[in-house]
């Protein structure tokens, strides 16, 4: 078992092309529960989960929408729907965050930390139940604007949003993998 997990999580590749069908909220609510055995100093659960599909795409949409308009001076009102259309490139996104609360022990920064390491728990409970997915961020991730469209508290980061769905093809290509100047030993 050990030996083909780490084959599993090797193998672990980005779908950019998704499609329906997309998890049902009972797959969700498995892959979510495992996602939360997250690493989690403090235990304060940090994490919180939207699940957007069909039309409430839309109010993520919205986000990358204003995001370029306060980017770019006198945006036209026509190029919206190119920028709503981004958030309907899979069926289903999850939006993940971080609910910082001010804590001792714990930085904002490592509660961040253990939604981050959530995320990936996440994408691996996808590829689990033979789903795909693609983790996306970007600048419109990053603003106060943004987490009061998406009804975030101000102080809520951000850490990604998943799009979810059934890739294209089941084919996964591992991908090269190299350590070289990632590792150092220190055994004295
Ligand atoms: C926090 C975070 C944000 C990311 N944001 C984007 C993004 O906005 N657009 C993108 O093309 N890839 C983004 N990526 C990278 C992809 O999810 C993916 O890892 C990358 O395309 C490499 O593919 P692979 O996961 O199959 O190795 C992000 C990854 C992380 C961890």
């Amino acid at each position: 078992m050990s030996k083909d997990f780490l084959t599993f999580m090797r193998n672990r590749v980005s779908q950019p092309k998704l499609n329906a069908p997309a998890p049902t909220k009972e797959e969700w609510d498995e892959i979510l529960e495992a996602a939360s055995r997250a690493a989690d100093h403090g235990g304060l659960k940090p994490w919180r989960f939207k699940v957007y599909e069909g039309e409430g795409r839309k109010k993520l949409g919205e986000i990358y929408w204003q995001h370029a308009k306060s980017e770019v001076d006198a945006l036209p009102e026509e190029k919206k729907d190119s920028f709503i259309k981004k958030a309907f490139r899979a069926p289903q996104v999850l939006l993940i965050y971080a609910n910082i609360v001010e804590h001792p022990k714990v930085p904002n920064v490592e509660q961040v930390m253990a939604v981050s390491a959530a995320a990936q728990q996440v994408l691996l409970g996808l590829n689990a139940l033979g789903f795909g997915a693609m983790w996306r961020s970007g600048p419109a991730c990053f603003t106060e604007r943004t987490n009061s469209l998406l009804g975030l508290e101000t102080t809520d980061q951000i850490v990604g949003l998943i799009y979810v769905g059934t890739p294209d093809t089941l084919s996964i290509t591992p991908k090269h993998v190299d350590l070289e100047g990632c590792v150092e030993w220190v055994s004295e």
